[in-house]
This record gives C-alpha cells, structure tokens and sequence, in this order.
C-alpha cells in the first residue's frame, strides 16, 4: 500500500507527541487520528479502518514497564488480525522491543525519534503488506492443515490445487516427517471422491506374505489364520483415494504384484477364484531419493511411469525459512492446550535456535522437540535450553556401548534400534523392517527410551 492511500491511528498519552505526529504524518498519508485514551481503541477501530497503529509503551506515567503497551498491542491484534503495529517507546529497552516484535508488533521506534526514520518505517511496513496481500491472493485456496508460508511451500500448494480434483496418479517425494502424509490427505480432501474411503497403507512395514493379504484380502481358509473372509485395502479404498506409503521399500516381486492390480483394475483375494473390480486413485509417497528410484535394479520402470503421473517434491524443513516460526506457534499452542499449560512466549533467540539447525527429521522433528520443550520447561516463557534436539536424527548416530557392560534386557534392545537407525541414517521405516517391528512399533520404543 502507497503511503498516500493509508490510515493511521495514532495513541500516545503526551498531547505533544500527537501534535507532532500529526503534523507530520498529515500531509503524506489519507488519514491520520490521535487517541490519548488507549481505552477507546476498541470501540474506534469498530467503527473506523485504520491500516497501522502507532502505539505508545506506556500510558500510566508510573511504571514504565512497557506491558500496558504490550496488552494495547494483543488487544488490537486480537480484534484486527491484518493491522500493523508500530511500538514507540521512550526507552531503548530491546528486550522489551523484541517481546513486542514475537507477539506481533510490526516494527519498533524509539522517542525522541527522527521523523525520516518514522516516514521510512510507516512507508517499509505498508509496502511489504501490499506484498503480502497480493501473494496471498495468488495463493490457492485448498482445505488443508498443511501449514506453511515459504515461497517453496506456496509452489508446492500451486501443484497441489491443480492436481487435487483430477484423477491423476501422483507419487509424493520428500525426507521423513516432510508432511508428505499431510499432501496426499490434502489431495483427496480437495478431490471429486473426498466423500469416499481415503485408505493408508504403509507398504514399506509389510512382509510378504502380509503384502497381498493386507492389500488384495482374503477368503476364509486361504491360509492357516485366516478364519473369515477379509477384505483387502484395494477394496475397502473402493470409490476413493488409496494412499500408499513408503512405496520405495517394496521388493521387486511385490511391484509386479502392485503393477498387475494397476493395469488390471482388479483385484483377486488369496484363496478366491473371483476378480473384483476397483475404482481407486493412488497416490504413493516415498523419501527414497528420486535417482535411487530410477535404477531399474531396484525399482521397475513400468511401475514407476504408473504411480507418478504428477510428482509433489516437499522440500525439507531447513530450506522453508520462515517456515519454522508458524510451525513453532502451531505446535507450541497445541502442546500447551493438550498439557494444561499457560500460553507461552518465546525469549529472544527461541526462534533463530531453531532456524540455525538443520532438521533432519524434518517437521516431526521439530514437533517432537517443541512438545518436550512445553513438558520440561518452567513458566510461561520459552528459553534456547528448553531446546533439545535429539541425536537420533542427527546423520551420525553414536552408539552407545550399553550391551557391552549390561545384559538388562531393555538396554540391549535400545542398543539394537540405535545401531539399526545408525545404519539406516534414521530412515525409521526400514529400521522397522529390519528389526521386525511395525513403524508403530519402533516409534513407541523410541518413546519409551527417550531417543
Ligand atoms: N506443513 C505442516 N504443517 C503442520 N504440520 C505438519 C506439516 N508438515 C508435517 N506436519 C506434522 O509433522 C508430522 C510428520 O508429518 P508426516 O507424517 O505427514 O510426514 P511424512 O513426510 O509423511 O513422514 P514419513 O516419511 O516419516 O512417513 C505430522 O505430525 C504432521 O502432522
């Protein structure tokens, strides 16, 4: 927004900084207003727009603490989420200014300020919301909880809304705990067939033999434990969205099984003589890095051209930037509604912590390091040492040497999982499999040691 086209309200309880601010805001901007009495924003800005707020720390001329500015600051951003605050303050407190900035105020002046750094600052703060405002028109609308703002991430909603309604394949490409899970719910949440089943099936935990009956089902008798007629996930997906996850892990002999059904449209139950025909849209997903995919040792070429009509790449978490602040939020408020805690603040630091690692393990990481943080931390302030990141994520996994001094049952098997997650870089899937467990499995050992 130009500056000539904006409305500013300014509150101060000095009639001397109101005068002053309005003359000269007056002649550069549409509209300016002066409030003494920060009581009567609520009513004014029921009553009237305004485009940014100039607010004052201070109004009781006692304490000068900066709160009362705070509260004004919630209060305002609570009744009109879109409108931008700048803070003035008599004293060059950063900490306050920078607990100012994290709930939401856009920009900070100290008084006496200098009137081209306010016409700089009003001016800077108006562009970048007309910025904003046009990139969130060109943002498409799609029902989804995938949260993200990151010009990476927008690209990844353009691809999701074009393809969502069609009945394309699509095969979803991205590390562990990407949201790739997130994407294909969004897909069918955004398709023509979102009234019908949307079936999961995490293909990469499944042996064999429980590949085809989990998938194709079975009739009573096909084998020894099959004691009634179970159907299959192609089944039960029937009219609707099968989503199968971790499709990179399959054999090579469960693909031909996979590709067979696909060109078919049939499935034929263990032990049943009868084809049942299905009407499915896939969409796979895999973190199995798209040239490992290619090589046809391990991966048919045939059945890859099928599952990937469309492909989604979801980027990892350290190159979505800004990313990282609304995921915080999300996950920070989440974990202290479901902990009973207070609403909590981040100190300074709280999120460029967070912002300088990595992320290995992606969103589910940083989840997992914000849900320990709630539980540990005192108070309602979050600190940098509430932040603990996990080894298991990180690339190299120490062992430890726990089995060589103990024979403890529980040690020996928390030794086991580190060193197979050391030797499948923290891929917890093949992990799973290569222990003999279900993902589930492992991630509630994860739990129960801590890792
Ligand atoms: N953009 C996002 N917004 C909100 N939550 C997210 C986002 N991305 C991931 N999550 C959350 O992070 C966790 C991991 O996401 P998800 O299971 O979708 O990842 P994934 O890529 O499918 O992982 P894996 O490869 O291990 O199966 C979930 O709890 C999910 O809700």
């Amino acid at each position: 927004m130009v500056l000539k086209n904006a409305s500013i309200l300014v509150i101060d309880d000095d009639a001397d900084v109101l005068m002053a601010l309005r003359l000269l805001l007056k002649p550069l901007v549409k509209e300016v207003t002066t409030e003494k009495n920060p009581n009567n924003i609520t009513s004014y800005l029921e009553r009237n727009h305004a485009d940014l707020v100039i607010l004052d720390m201070n109004f009781s001329g006692l304490v000068n603490t900066g709160n009362e500015g705070i509260f004004w600051l919630n209060k305002i951003l609570k009744q009109k989420p879109d409108i931008s605050v700048i803070l003035m303050t008599a004293y060059a407190d950063i900490d306050l200014a920078v607990k100012g900035l994290k709930q939401g105020a856009s920009d900070f002046l100290m008084k006496p300020w200098k009137n081209k750094k306010v016409i700089e600052t009003i001016s800077e703060i108006l562009d970048k919301k007309q910025y904003t405002n046009s990139q969130k028109q060109n943002t498409p609308q799609i029902n989804t909880e995938i949260i993200g703002d990151s010009d990476v991430m927008h690209d990844v909603f353009v691809k999701l809304k074009k393809v969502a309604p069609t009945d394309a394949n699509v095969l979803i490409l991205g590390e562990n705990g990407t949201g790739k899970d997130l994407i294909a719910r969004a897909l069918h949440d955004n398709s023509n067939r979102r009234h019908k089943p949307f079936i999961k099936v995490d293909v990469g935990a499944l042996t064999t033999s429980l590949f085809e009956s989990e998938l194709f089902g079975y009739k009573k008798g096909a084998f020894t434990d099959a004691r009634e007629d179970r159907k299959g996930r192609f089944e039960a997906a029937n009219g609707g969205t099968l989503f199968l996850d971790e499709i990179g892990n399959i054999t090579l002999g469960q693909q031909v099984r996979l590709l067979t059904v696909l060109q078919n449209r049939q499935v034929t139950p263990l032990g049943s003589n009868e084809s049942i025909p299905i009407d499915i849209r896939l969409i796979c997903a895999t973190n199995i890095d798209p040239k490992v995919l290619a090589d046809e040792k391990k991966f048919r070429k045939d059945l890859i051209y099928r599952i990937n009509t469309v492909d989604i790449i979801v980027p990892p978490l350290r190159d979505r930037g800004k990313d990282i602040t609304e995921l915080s939020r999300h996950f920070v408020a989440l974990y202290a509604e479901k902990y009973n805690k207070t609403p909590f603040t981040f100190e300074p630091g709280f999120i460029s912590k967070l912002k300088q690692h990595d992320f290995p393990g992606n969103v589910r990481e940083l989840q997992y390091v914000l849900e320990r943080a709630v539980i540990m931390t005192d108070g309602s302030v979050l600190k940098q040492e509430d932040l603990v990141f996990s080894s298991i994520e990180r690339p190299s996994v120490k062992t430890t040497n726990i089995a060589a001094t103990s024979l403890n049952l529980d040690d020996i098997e928390k030794n086991a999982i580190l060193t197979v997650l050391e030797k499948n870089k923290g891929n917890v899937s093949k992990s799973a499999k290569e222990l003999g467990i279900t993902r589930a499995a492992l991630y509630r050992r994860l739990d129960k040691y801590e890792l």
